[in-house]
């Protein structure tokens, strides 16, 4: 059972409303002239019977008709109208709440949406929120609540011209109307239900196909198919199956429908009748009753159906106004820090623990560490050692547990959140290039960045070459149903849009993705060109950094265990040596080779 909606929500659902409220009075108005129409149909119908052919009086009859067509005219336009801006409405709210949500879901740090991923929701919910809650809310303020009001005034209408017409004959009618509803709406409801459990089989078949066909590869590699052809089948009878539950409900639901209203109109007919034999009621009378009889009840199940409605739209209101009032864990200070001009670019770690969410055992374990501007440091350690966690925390993805972080001595939390970003430069291990051109993915980097200076990055990436082959240069485009770029180019494109930024640190996290040696030569040759002069946090997973780098950084289990260059580690710290044994093999590689430290002197 869905609980009530909580009025606090309708009330702040109203409140998104108030600018429109021009369009919204204009809307009750052609609501109310539309019903008051149809209320006078019933009117017009007893005149044209009374007036017109009982009394056998064309002059009469003529008249009423011209009238019952200006009403109708009324009726006509004022529906229009009322259709035109109550939808506007609506679609207006979808949409301004749309940008509400995805504006505010933007300032929310990346460990909210991992958070709802890993959470019972599953993955794509919060984007499901944004579509398909947005658009129930729509079709609340589009369709159901007019049609609300607009049921409510007419059942209001009915029913008081029903109790002037006739009295008794109304009581009846309004005993008789529950009863004729009754068992449809009830029938209704589990029509209904079996609907949306219909449209969930279907959904899941195909999310089924879905999965099955985006990893086809895989699918076919593992001779799969004969497994999924009988589970899809399987999934296909169940969706039949249900839907032919519902069918077989929705055929009695027709008959019964049928049934109680014709013989709710018959006895009304019948009793009407007898009025209408003793004198006591007019034909007319005893017709425009039974139009308002129908059309109180029409309203009755139009309102009951409504109400589910707006308690759907509730749960979906509830849920956007919750994502909302999601305030973000990490954001810029009131009056924020202003950078050093120009930023030397050291970094420093001051007893820095950080445990993820849900997890015990800490990614960063009191980490202390210095690095000087200009350093070229690399982090090495085994896999989950808190690498990646380190970067992370210097771009404020996540904030420390205790300790704190540093740049030019100024600690992270008091500096503005978009000063700091703008001053490192990311490139990750699988970078993310987003739908739009090769010149649109370079430009997150600088927005304004003229063509020559695309160019410029992109050579200086080694990315021209490829760019330049590619069907339309830097104006191909990436993403789904575009281009699809190998690993290395991917990356080369990450490192040109990085240049682009011209960050005074970088955090690179090379890719460990099975480059070919040509690629791997020309990754590591554009990212030499873009770590010069600038801080850099590599962690290093290639042979060729480790041996340049000015520092090595050895980590395991969120530890920094020992500091140094290459040859100094292999002596002093077991765990290096164990790494370096595995990468290089027994032979380690010249250890006298320059550091970056010695190639700029
Ligand atoms: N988003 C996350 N939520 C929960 N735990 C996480 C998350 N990211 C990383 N961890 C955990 O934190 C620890 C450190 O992970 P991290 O990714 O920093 O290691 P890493 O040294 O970069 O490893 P790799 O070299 O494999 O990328 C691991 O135990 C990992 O399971």
């Amino acid at each position: 059972m869905t609980p009530a909606p909580d009025p606090r929500t309708l009330l702040r659902l109203l409140a998104l409303l108030r600018p429109y409220r021009g369009r919204l009075a204009l809307a009750a108005l052609t609501l109310l002239m539309a019903s008051g129409s149809v209320l006078m149909l019933g009117q017009g119908l007893r005149l044209v019977i009374d007036q017109g052919f009982m009394a056998s009086d064309a002059a009469s009859l003529n008249r009423v008709l011209m009238l019952l067509l200006a009403v109708v005219t009324v009726l006509a336009a004022a529906s229009a109208l009322r259709y035109y801006l109550v939808t506007w409405i609506g679609e207006r709210l979808a949409a301004d709440l749309r940008r509400q949500v995805f504006d505010h879901l933007l300032t929310l740090e990346p460990g909210f949406f991992e958070s709802a991923e890993r959470g019972d929701h599953g993955a794509g919910e919060i984007t499901s929120r944004l579509t398909a809650d947005t658009s129930v809310l729509q079709s609340l303020f589009g369709s159901s609540v007019s049609m609300a009001l607009r049921n409510a005034v007419m059942l209001v209408g009915a029913v008081v011209l029903m109790l002037i017409t006739q009295p008794w004959l109304s009581a009846l009618a309004l005993l008789g109307i529950p009863a004729t509803l009754l068992p449809i709406l009830w029938f209704g409801r589990r029509v209904r239900r079996l609907s949306r459990s219909s449209q969930d089989r279907v959904a899941e078949l195909g999310r089924y196909a879905g999965e099955a066909l985006g990893g086809i590869r895989t699918l076919q590699a593992f001779n799969h198919q004969d497994v999924d052809r009988h589970a899809y089948a399987q999934r296909v009878e169940d969706a039949f199956d249900t839907a032919l539950v519902r069918t077989r409900q929705r055929a009695w639901l027709t008959a019964i429908a049928m049934l109680t209203v014709f013989a709710a109109v018959g006895i009304m007919l019948w009793q009407g009748g007898q009025a209408v034999l003793a004198g006591t009621l007019s034909p007319g009378e005893l017709s425009a009753f039974l139009f308002y009889a129908v059309l109180a009840a029409g309203a009755v199940a139009t309102l009951a159906e409504v109400a589910g409605d707006v308690q759907r739209a509730a749960g979906a209101a509830e849920r956007l106004l919750e994502l909302l009032d999601t305030q973000p864990a990490i954001h810029s200070p009131a009056t924020p820090t202003p950078l050093p001009d120009p930023l030397r670019g050291d970094i420093g770690l001051h007893g820095v623990s950080f445990c993820y969410p849900g997890r015990d055992i800490p990614a960063l374990d009191n980490v202390t560490l210095q690095i000087a501007a200009g350093e070229r440091v690399a982090l090495v350690g085994p896999s989950g050692a808190g690498k990646s966690t380190l970067l992370a925390m210097l771009l404020r993805f996540h904030d420390p547990d205790s300790g704190y972080l540093t740049l030019d001595g100024i600690d992270l939390g008091r500096l503005d959140l978009q000063a700091l970003r703008s001053q490192l430069g990311l490139v990750s291990q699988e970078p993310v290039l987003f739908s739009g051109s090769v010149a649109d993915n370079l430009r997150y980097g600088q927005a304004s960045a003229s063509y020559t200076a695309l160019r410029e990055a992109a050579r200086d990436a080694n990315a021209l070459a490829f760019i330049e082959a590619l069907p339309q240069g830097f104006d191909t485009p990436l993403g789904p149903g575009g281009v699809q770029l190998s690993g290395g180019q991917r990356q080369r494109l990450a490192i040109a849009r990085a240049l682009l930024k011209n960050p005074r640190v970088l955090l690179l996290d090379e890719a460990t993705s099975a480059l070919d040696a040509e690629s791997e030569r020309l990754v590591q040759q554009a990212l030499d060109a873009l770590m010069v002069g600038r801080t850099s946090l590599v962690i290093a997973h290639r042979l060729a950094t480790v041996v340049s780098a000015d520092r090595l950084l050895v980590m395991n289990d969120g530890r920094l265990l020992a500091a140094g260059r290459h040859h100094e580690l292999l002596a002093s710290s077991p765990l290096y040596r164990q790494l370096a044994e595995l990468q290089f093999g027994r032979s380690t590689p010249d250890a006298d080779q320059p550091t970056s430290a010695d190639r700029r002197r």
